[in-house]
């Protein structure tokens, strides 16, 4: 694996009994770019991110972070190794404080020392602009801002790699908007891998896109040539002015 490339996958598949959710994907995620996965409902999106984070087995196949062969380790290790990501369903702590929340998730990589934790909540709660709601309960915030959260969350663990799984499903338009700049200003920062329906989203945020569809790679390459791909148009995107 190059040095560009900071996760990959070769031949990773995942079978639920006679379902192929993923088969034989060969991945690469390029460092420090922001890459969206995209493909219609069912295409096995989540089952794949699943598989980079540990969180769902792969039938067969391996996945490589920074060039080492992770398949043998548990998601609490790939954390460990800086892999974060937020899921489709909403995370946070109801009862606790957004201070709280993101503590404990700052607390993964930098322990009890208290200092270094208040001033990375402060950071990463001002990056997504709740820096006012510190000391709210996050069951009191609106479903936006606990997206906010959960990404704050995420970041407050130093990502090397962070995995956003439909980051702007149920957000206003104003909210969309504002995620689109955050997450522009992350981009050369950390890896982002961006699982996402809305192509506004893909189109803004991404440089490097993949498109599964029923499972395996159709197409992967820059927004232009995703846009262009006649395979695409013709399996995902409908129409040629997509
Ligand atoms: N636990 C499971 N047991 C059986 N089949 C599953 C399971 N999880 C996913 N599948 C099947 O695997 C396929 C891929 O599902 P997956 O959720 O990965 O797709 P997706 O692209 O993330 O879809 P969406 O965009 O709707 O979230 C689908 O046919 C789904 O029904």
């Amino acid at each position: 694996m190059d040095a560009m490339t900071i996760l990959s996958t070769k031949g990773l598949t995942k079978s639920y009994g006679g379902i192929k959710a993923n088969t034989d994907i060969d991945f690469a995620l390029p460092r420090g770019k922001t890459m969206a996965l995209i493909g219609p409902n069912g295409a096995g999106k989540s089952t794949f991110v699943g598989m980079l984070c540990g969180r769902i087995p792969a039938t067969s196949g391996d996945v490589f972070f920074e060039g080492e062969n992770i398949n043998a380790l548990p998601a609490h290790q790939r954390i460990s190794l800086g892999i974060a990501y937020t899921f489709q369903i909403t995370s946070v702590f109801a009862g606790l404080s957004l201070h709280e929340n993101v503590a404990l998730a700052a607390r993964r990589r930098l322990g009890a020392d208290v200092a270094a934790v208040d001033a990375k909540v402060a950071d990463v709660l001002a990056r997504v602009g709740l820096a006012e709601r510190t000391d709210q309960n996050a069951g009191d915030l609106s479903y936006g801002h606990q997206r906010l959260l959960e990404i704050a969350m995420g970041l407050a663990q130093d990502p090397r790699l962070f995995i956003l799984d439909e980051p702007t499903q149920g957000l206003a338009d104003s909210e969309v908007a504002d995620f689109i700049t955050l997450i522009n200003t992350l981009a050369g920062e950390t890896t982002i891998l961006l699982i996402e329906h809305n192509m506004d989203v893909v189109m803004q945020t991404a440089t490097h896109i993949t498109v599964l569809n029923a499972g395996e790679v159709l197409a992967a390459g820059t927004p232009d040539e995703i846009r262009a791909n006649t395979a695409v148009q013709a399996a995902y995107l409908g129409t040629s002015d997509a």
